[in-house]
């Protein structure tokens, strides 16, 4: 006989439709390039949907979608999770409002991240697109962006994020070299997020160039 499932059978048929659907639109736009990139959606207090690991993400099927426990801990299923699961249900786990969180390797975002590595983020400010981030009323709201150290140690990856929680609200940060993590309460605010950051990032690099 088949065990109950711990999570909402049709919640979770929801998120990965919703995944696979925003997914495959990321995709479109190159931020996705050579099976990179990682996705998930909230499902209840204790899980969330997830992209499984190395798939093409612009190629997905409802089938390369899994459940993951706060502890990263694949959830029925024998499926491999993405290796950076633990950078997503930190969040979850941490912040009962995240409900989406998005992480792409776009080129602009991987630029930037080298480019203000040495710096450990990226000052925005003066834009009218920083009122996209939830809670910035303005356009004389003045953010930083982080950009952490990249390495393959996710637990010591997601205790620097950790750190930088215990000070500050963030929707997002820079891996140097990378890509970029973004997060928010719904899928349409984290991408709401993630298109901002990209933009943002976009005219800080294309400033750089015309004040060489
Ligand atoms: C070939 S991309 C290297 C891994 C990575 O950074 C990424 O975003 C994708 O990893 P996943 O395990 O989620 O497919
Ligand atoms: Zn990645």
């Amino acid at each position: 006989m088949n065990q109950p499932l711990p999570y909402d059978r049709q919640r979770f048929d929801a998120a990965a439709r919703e995944l696979v659907e925003n997914t495959r639109e990321l995709a479109a736009l190159g931020w996705t390039p050579a099976t990179s990139s990682n996705f998930s959606l909230r499902l209840d207090d204790r899980h969330a949907a997830i992209t499984v690991s190395g798939r093409d993400k612009g190629r997905l099927g409802d089938g390369d979608i899994m459940v993951v426990d706060f502890d990263g801990q694949p959830v029925a299923t024998t499926q491999r999770p993405s290796a950076e699961t633990l950078l997503h249900t930190q969040l979850y786990r941490r912040c009962p409002d995240i409900g989406c969180v998005l992480h792409t390797h776009s080129r602009v975002q991987t630029v930037a991240s080298r480019l203000f590595a040495a710096d450990g983020k990226v000052p925005l400010a003066g834009y009218e697109l920083l009122k996209a981030l939830h809670g910035n009323a303005t356009h004389e709201a003045a953010i930083d962006l982080p950009v952490l150290p990249n390495t393959q140690d996710m637990p010591e990856l997601a205790s620097r994020v950790d750190r930088l929680l215990d000070t500050q609200t963030l929707w997002g940060y820079l891996i140097d070299g990378h890509g970029l993590y973004a997060w928010g309460r719904t899928m349409a605010e984290a991408r709401r997020h993630l298109e901002a950051f990209d933009f943002l990032l976009a005219c800080e690099l294309d400033l750089r160039r015309l004040r060489a």
